[in-house]
C-alpha cells in the first residue's frame, strides 16, 4: 500500500425509517482518512440533516473516479430513491427492495474492487420478510450475493464472539449444528483471525450447547456426538481449540484472557454478553466473505430516528474497523493510488 492509497468505503444507510441515515449524516461531521460514500436516497440523508440540524453537503459520487478523502459536513452520495415517500420512524414494506438494492449495489462494487469495503447501517429483518422477500439478516443475504459462506463476528468489550448459527428459530438450532457447518465455520474463524487479523496462532474457545456443556451426556448429547468430534480433527491439524466449553462461564473476565475468539452456537448465547459489555461501540465483522463487510451492532432503533439521540459510537468503530480490515487484508485492495 503506497502513502497516497486512499481506501474507499461504501456505507448502506439501511431501513430508511431508522436511524442509519442519521447515523451517516453524524459520521460525515468529521475527517476521515478514507472516502466514505452513502449508498441512500440523496433526499433522506437532506431531509435527516436538516431534522439534526446538521450541516450537510452531498455531492454525487463517480466509482470510476480515484477516490478523495472525506471532508467534515460534506458527503458522496451513490443515489438510489426510496420506493415510497419515508415517514420517519414508521416502517414501510414497499421500501424493502430499496433496502437490499443498496445492499446488492455494495457488493457488486467492492466485488469489482470500485471500493474497498462495505459498512451497513441496521436494516428492520421484519420489514423485508413482511414484503414477502425471504431475509433473516445481512449475513445470509451477503452470503447468498457472493456464493460463499460468512460467519458473524461481533467484536467489543475486549472479547471476539463468532456464532455456529445466526437468525433462525431456537427449536431449529440443534439440526443446524451439523459436523459439516461446525467445521467449515472453524475453518473460515482460524483463517480469517490469521489473514485479517494477524493473530499467528489463534486461541478460539468453542461453547457447547446445552447447559454444563452437556455434563457428560447427561443434559444432552451434541457434544459427544457432533462437537467434540469435530474439535478432535481440526485439533490434530494443529487448531488451538478449547472446549466445548459451558458457556455459562466461559465469559468469566479470567477465562476470556484465554483466548482470542469464542466461538458460540446460537445467537443469544453469545451476544447478549458482547452487547452487555460494549453496545455502541460494538462491530459486526462478517468473516468469509471475499469482500470486507463490518456493521453496527445494533438495530434500527426506530423511535429515535429524527430526534438526534442516536448514538453513532457502533457506526465511528464499524468505519475504523473496516479501514483496519482494508489496510491487512491481502485480498484488497486494487490500489487506484
Ligand atoms: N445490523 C443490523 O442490521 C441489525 C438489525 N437489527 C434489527 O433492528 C430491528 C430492531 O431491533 P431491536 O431488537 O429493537 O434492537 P435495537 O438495537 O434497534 O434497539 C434496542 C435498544 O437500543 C436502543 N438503541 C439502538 N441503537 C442505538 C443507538 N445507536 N443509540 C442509542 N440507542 C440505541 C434502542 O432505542 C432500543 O432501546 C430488528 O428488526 C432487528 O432485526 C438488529 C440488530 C442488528
Ligand atoms: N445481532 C446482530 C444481528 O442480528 C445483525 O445481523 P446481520 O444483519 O449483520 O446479519
Amino acid at each position: 500500500m503506497t502513502n497516497t492509497f486512499i481506501p474507499r468505503l461504501l456505507l448502506t444507510a439501511g431501513e430508511p425509517a431508522g436511524i442509519g441515515p442519521d447515523l451517516c449524516v453524524q459520521v460525515a461531521q468529521q475527517a476521515w482518512p478514507c472516502q466514505l460514500i452513502v449508498i441512500a436516497d440523496r433526499n433522506l440523508l437532506d431531509q435527516r440533516a436538516h431534522m439534526l440540524k446538521l450541516p450537510l453537503q452531498l455531492d454525487a459520487c463517480d466509482l470510476a473516479q480515484p477516490p478523495t478523502l472525506h471532508q467534515a459536513g460534506r458527503l458522496h452520495v451513490m443515489h438510489v430513491p426510496v420506493n415510497s415517500p419515508v415517514d420517519t420512524g414508521k416502517l414501510d414494506p414497499a421500501n424493502a427492495t430499496y433496502v437490499l438494492d443498496t445492499l446488492r449495489y455494495a457488493v457488486e462494487a467492492c466485488s469489482m474492487h470500485r471500493a474497498d469495503a462495505m459498512v451497513t447501517g441496521p436494516v428492520h429483518k421484519g420489514i423485508i420478510s413482511a414484503a414477502g422477500i425471504k431475509f433473516s439478516g445481512h449475513t445470509e443475504y451477503l452470503s447468498a450475493l457472493t456464493q460463499s459462506q460468512a460467519v458473524m463476528m461481533l467484536a467489543g468489550g475486549g472479547m471476539r464472539v463468532t456464532l455456529a448459527t445466526t437468525h433462525l428459530p431456537l427449536k431449529d438450532v440443534p439440526a443446524a449444528i451439523t459436523p459439516e457447518s461446525l467445521e467449515q465455520k472453524l475453518r473460515i474463524i482460524h483463517h480469517d483471525l490469521v489473514a485479517r487479523f494477524a493473530i499467528r496462532h489463534p486461541c478460539i474457545a468453542v461453547a457447547g450447547l446445552n447447559p454444563h456443556a452437556g455434563e457428560s451426556g447427561h443434559l444432552g448429547r451434541e457434544e459427544i456426538e457432533t462437537i467434540i468430534p469435530v474439535l478432535e480433527k481440526l485439533r490434530a491439524e494443529g487448531m488451538n481449540l478449547l472446549g466445548p466449553l459451558p458457556a455459562d462461564t466461559m465469559f468469566n473476565p479470567s477465562q476470556l484472557e484465554r483466548y482470542d475468539c469464542v466461538f458460540v452456537m446460537y445467537h443469544d448465547q453469545g451476544l447478549p454478553v458482547l452487547k452487555h459489555a460494549s453496545f455502541g461501540s460494538g462491530v459486526n465483522v462478517s468473516l468469509g466473505l471475499p469482500i470486507i463487510r463490518t456493521s453496527v451492532d445494533h438495530g434500527t432503533a426506530l423511535e429515535l430516528a429524527g430526534t438526534g439521540y442516536a448514538d453513532p459510537g457502533s457506526m465511528r468503530a464499524a468505519i475504523q474497523m473496516a479501514l483496519t480490515l482494508v489496510k491487512a487484508t491481502p485480498l484488497h485492495p486494487v490500489n487506484r493510488g
